[in-house]
């Protein structure tokens, strides 16, 4: 039977942190958000009720709804907050010493019954399990963003996961209305093996002045029917993110066609991170974004 799971922690309160918590909150469970600092906990419940807002401005909830899943919502800036969760999903950056860093200290606090989780993009699973003292309650949960609009979840299993875990994972991303897709452990799992070296080749035509930024997106928006240009999406993923998927993919791998574009390296080493730093490929600092090439 799998277990049964009330209270959510989340690890990371950036745009998939507070994803993730939106859309657990809106199911009905108690969720317990940690970041390292209170601002960016701010930063997030506003953002958090502004998406709520947004949805119920849709119609596809109520205020009721809205209300009911803030209240929901606690926050904490250390660990021993998460202590009692049933399950825990990590989504902090996508650095592997930092996650390791963050399981050792968690398992310290957390009740040994609980499951692990991480909603790493690419890093592998049996692998994060290891820095944890529970590798068979230990699951990838794999959100997409903006979570809230996505319907999919990958669900990855490490070498030790166990079956009681899968299955209480799955139930969970029932209850949230989303549907899975099943991906082994490989580096960048299904989603992300598939459209990093997409975005990343985007990146080597806008490299080779095959076009300029405006030229790409839209060949690939109008001509191939994305919802999102590639270097649009790419800002809106995170270029570090980006950067850390090819990273893993081509470590990984070991194949030269997953080689990072030099372009996207510059750009991270500028703190030119997409739209969560202002600046990517486009400059969102004025009413409207602007190319930077
Ligand atoms: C990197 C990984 O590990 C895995 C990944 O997630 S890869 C990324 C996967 N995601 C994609 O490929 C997304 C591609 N884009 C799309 O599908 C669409 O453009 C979209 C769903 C994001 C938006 O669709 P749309 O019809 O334009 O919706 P619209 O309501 O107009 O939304 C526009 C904006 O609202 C956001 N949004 C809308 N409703 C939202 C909600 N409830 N919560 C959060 N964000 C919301 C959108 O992200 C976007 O942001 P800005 O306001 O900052 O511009
Ligand atoms: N962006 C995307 O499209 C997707 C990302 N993911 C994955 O989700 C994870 C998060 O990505 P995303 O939300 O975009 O990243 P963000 O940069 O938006 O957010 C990361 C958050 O984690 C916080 N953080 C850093 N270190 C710690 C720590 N030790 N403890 C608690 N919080 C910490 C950061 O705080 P601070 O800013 O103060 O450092 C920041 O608030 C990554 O593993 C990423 O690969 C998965 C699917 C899609």
């Amino acid at each position: 039977m799998a277990a049964m799971i009330r209270k959510v922690g989340v690890i990371g309160s950036g745009q998939m942190g507070n994803g993730i918590a939106h859309v657990t909150a809106l199911a009905g469970f108690d969720v317990v958000l940690n970041d390292v600092s209170a601002d960016q906990l701010n930063a997030a419940i506003a953002t958090i009720n502004a998406n709520l807002s947004r949805q119920v401005a849709k119609k596809i909830i109520t205020d009721g709804d809205r209300e009911k899943a803030l209240t929901r919502i606690s926050q904490t800036e250390t660990l021993d907050g998460l202590a009692d969760c049933d399950l825990v999903i990590e989504t902090a950056v996508e650095k592997e010493d930092v996650k390791r860093k963050i399981f050792h200290d968690l398992c310290a606090v957390l009740k040994p019954e609980a499951i692990v989780a991480s909603n790493t993009s690419s890093i592998s699973i049996t692998r994060l399990a290891a820095s944890t003292d529970r590798p068979e309650k230990f699951i990838g949960i794999h959100f997409m963003n903006p979570v809230p609009l996505m319907e999919l979840v990958e669900l990855i299993r490490g070498i030790a996961t166990g079956d009681a875990t899968f299955d209480a994972a799955k139930e969970f991303v029932a209850k949230l209305g989303k549907q899975i897709a099943v991906s082994e452990d490989f580096p960048a799992f299904i989603v992300n093996r598939i459209l990093l070296p997409m975005i990343n080749e985007a990146i080597y035509t806008l490299y080779e002045g095959v076009g300029n930024v405006e030229a790409i997106d839209a060949a690939m928006r109008l001509g191939a029917h994305h919802p999102m240009g590639p270097l649009e999406l790419a800002d809106f993923i995170g270029l570090d993110t980006c950067l850390s998927i090819m990273q893993v993919l081509h470590e990984g791998l070991a194949d030269s066609k997953y080689r990072p574009c030099p372009l996207l390296v510059k750009y991270v080493e500028a703190g030119w991170l997409g739209r969560k730093s202002q600046r990517g490929f486009y400059d969102y600092r004025g009413e409207k974004p602007v190319p930077t090439r």
